[in-house]
């Protein structure tokens, strides 16, 4: 049995993780993982590095694979949704109502959390013939209700059509969007009595057990249908009472428990008659169980690319995953969907541009995965997420509750709080070393780039291209002013990567710039000072997905060196064993830090991420919306506050904030780069996992021996000790 089995994961996910060399679970796996299976809302916050990914694919997988394997075998559903057989027909349906409101798996119980719009439902059986009928609905929180009857042609929100009668907590009635004052208001504890007289053609209602009068007169063309016990409410709950129980209220007067209605008074809902409900059960083709969404197309790729190979030895059936990216023809999308598709990984522009169109169907998603869930709110995509999470059923159609997954190494954000708050459902937070903890496996260290200490740049012979910020200030070696610095800055940090490089022999390294031109401009340079010794290739949203992708498997594969990139690439980048990290300049984000030196020092390997930090001001680009080419070519060089294009980027700073958000003083180091060797440099090599540390699992035992023995040899000594004092 492997180690993963033990959490209760399929034999055939086992499988897998051995073949990737996963001898043991990481943390956050051995939390996250069985809270997933267990059917909970999970907050992951862990390190960089630290199996993230694996934490909720394989739970995914498993689940998701379990619900196929039952849908073809035609098992029912695991657990009771209202309408599920004909053991209570009577019941609220699971089926026919919004996706917002939830109802109880015994179908007596109705909720909206929606406190925007309404969400209804109706009853799974309905009356008709000439007899009088009654049931009782108790408004058991606050919030707004309206309940009564519908016929099947009713829309769901209760009263805006012409088939639907009901009564509002506010003291009205309405049917076809008709308002009027009726009876009294009502509320939380109040027991409202809902009666339909087919006889007469009327429908009144009670409060309490007072009569309120007929409220509507059904027309004559809607005699012969069936009227369903109907309800609509915004952000309230109601507890229903078909006559299976003693009602608080009898009617009295010839009125019987809809339940009693005989097989000549009643009929199914057919949409929600068991029938319906194997069809809805049954997903279509473009229905995915799962939805995972990625900021950024790489980090949807390489997810995608662990779900292909968790699932290698799954099959019968076979669970089939998606990419849905922009920069992939939406044909070729669209095909794979109508072969049918079970779980979708994607970025969010391109997931909703299918979700709109109706290419993608939320009606069988129960997994809504976040990854990287605080850049996704703070790229702007908090009301995209909350569309999405409002289209997908809260209850899917074989009786599972919707469960939402959101991690990254950076969770703490009080957007992700705030949202945890407004969609899910009381989450688990697995936050194991608590906020934004840099993993033991990263060495990283700064390096002050000072202009007026290091005058090397007055002379260099060679030099990068640097942004263009100063094209028009007056900068000469001869003054000193900020922007002569600024740009000595910029030569300057061209030079320390190189040395960089050069003093650690990195053969692999992410180095991250600031904007799409340092990129440009370092890869320019690298490949001028050495060609194939500076090997590199660039990654950032100016260059066409085909290249970005190229760019990247040549990096991964080694076939070049060093990946300079914006921070498009500081997240979730996984580069097995890569050894080294250079910034260029801090990151605006302190976040962005904990995940860009984050892409060394994963999976328990060593990893050496080096800052240059400039200890004067720097001016730089920065293009607000007010940019009419947002940094195409422009060359506004004037201050944002005088509606320019540049600001004075001040990473002193920066570092103060990011060492305040990390409770440490990261250690610096001199121009020589070289990082002095201490505890943890000197016993370890960049990339390889540190064998002086830790637990190998495969020799845990022949590590813990030593210990072992001192502890009995204590433990003896203690032992006799106890016996000569017994004998004194
Ligand atoms: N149980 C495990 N044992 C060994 N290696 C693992 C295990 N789980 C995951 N890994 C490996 O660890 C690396 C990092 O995993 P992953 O990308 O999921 O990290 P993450 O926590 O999502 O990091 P980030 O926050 O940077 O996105 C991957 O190469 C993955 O294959």
């Amino acid at each position: 049995m492997t180690a993963f089995e033990e959490f209760g994961v399929l034999p055939e996910l086992g499988k897998a993780t051995d073949e990737l060399d996963w001898t043991l679970p990481t943390d956050v796996q051995a939390e996250a993982i069985p809270l997933i299976l267990g059917g909970g809302d999970v907050l992951m916050a862990a390190e960089t590095g630290s199996g993230k990914t694996g934490a909720f694919c394989l739970p995914i997988l498993q689940i998701v694979w379990e619900t196929i394997r039952d849908l073809q075998s035609g098992k029912p559903s695991k657990k009771g949704g209202g309408t599920a057989g004909a053991v209570a027909p009577w019941t609220m349906s699971f089926f026919d109502r919004n996706s917002a409101l939830a109802v109880t798996p015994d179908g007596l119980r109705c909720q909206s959390r929606e406190f925007k719009e309404w969400h209804g439902c109706r009853a799974t059986t309905g009356v008709y013939g000439k007899a009088k009928f009654y049931y009782e609905a108790t408004v058991t929180d606050e919030g707004l209700c309206r309940v009564g009857w519908s016929t099947q042609m009713a829309n769901l929100d209760l009263g805006t059509c012409r088939y639907g009668f009901g009564f509002g907590g506010t003291g009205k009635k309405s049917n076809n969007r008709q308002f009027d004052d009726y009876g009294e208001a009502f509320g939380k504890a109040d027991v409202v009595g809902c009666m339909l007289d087919l006889q007469r053609l009327e429908v009144s209602f009670t409060k309490n057990g007072t009569a309120l009068g007929v409220a509507f007169k059904i027309p004559e063309n809607l005699r012969n249908d069936t009227f369903y016990p109907a309800v609509v409410l915004k952000n309230a709950e109601m507890l229903f009472n078909f006559g299976k129980s003693d009602f608080k209220y009898p009617p009295g007067n010839g009125y019987v428990a809809v339940c009693q209605a005989g097989p000549d008074h009643s009929a199914p809902n057919p949409l929600a008659s068991p029938a319906a409900n194997t069809a809805a059960s049954k997903p279509a083709p473009n229905a995915p169980q799962a939805i995972i969404i990625e900021p950024s197309r790489e980090l949807a790729e390489q997810t995608y690319n662990q779900i292909e190979k968790l699932k290698r030895y799954i099959t019968d059936p076979d669970v089939r995953p998606l990419l849905l990216i922009g920069g992939v023809r939406l044909e070729e999308q669209k095909a794979e969907l109508q072969k049918g598709i079970h779980i979708v990984v994607g970025t969010p522009g391109r997931l909703e541009e299918l979700i709109n169109s109706g290419l993608v169907q939320l009606t069988h998603c129960r997994f809504f995965v976040l990854d990287e869930a605080d850049a996704l709110l703070k790229q702007g995509y908090t009301d995209l997420i909350d569309r999405l999470h409002k289209q997908i059923p809260k209850i899917t159609s074989d009786g599972c509750r919707l469960q939402m997954i959101v991690c990254s190494a950076t969770l703490h954000a009080f957007e992700v709080k705030k949202m945890a708050e407004r969609l899910m459902h009381f989450p688990t937070w697995v936050d194991l070393k608590g906020e934004d903890a840099v993993p033991e496996t990263v060495h990283h260290v700064v390096c002050m780039v000072d202009p007026k200490i290091d005058t090397s740049w007055q002379q260099l012979r060679q030099s990068i291209r640097t942004d263009g910020v100063h094209d028009h200030d007056n900068i000469h070696p001869t003054n000193l002013s900020p922007e002569t610095l600024s740009q000595a800055v910029k030569l300057l940090k061209g030079e320390y990567c190189i040395r960089a490089i050069d003093q650690h022999k990195m053969d692999r390294a992410i180095i991250f710039c600031r904007t799409k031109q340092d990129c440009d401009n370092l890869e320019q340079y690298l490949r001028l000072r050495g060609g194939q010794r500076y090997s590199c290739v660039c990654l950032h949203g100016d260059r066409k997905p085909q290249e970005r992708k190229q760019n990247l498997e040549a990096f991964k594969r080694q076939q070049v060196k060093f990946l300079i990139c914006t921070d498009v690439a500081a997240r979730g980048l996984d580069i097995t064993g890569l050894p080294f990290m250079i910034n260029i300049t801090l990151p605006d984000d302190k976040c962005n830090y904990v995940h860009r030196i984050g892409r060394v020092g994963r999976a328990e390997r060593m990893g050496l991420a080096i800052s240059l930090v400039s200890t004067v001001p720097e001016k730089v680009w920065y293009h607000g919306e007010w940019c009419k080419t947002r940094g195409r070519n422009c060359n506004n060089t004037n201050l944002t506050d005088v509606r320019g294009c540049c600001i004075w980027y001040n990473e002193l700073n920066l570092l103060g904030e990011v060492e305040e958000h990390l409770n440490i003083t990261i250690q610096q180091v001199d121009k020589s780069l070289e990082v002095p060797v201490n505890d943890f440099d000197g016993k370890v090599v960049y990339g390889q996992k540190n064998l002086n540390k830790g637990t190998g699992y495969v020799d845990h035992v022949e590590q813990l021996v030593p210990t072992v023995r001192k502890l009995t040899d204590l433990e003896l000594q203690s032992q006799s000790l106890f016996l000569k004092r017994l004998k004194v």
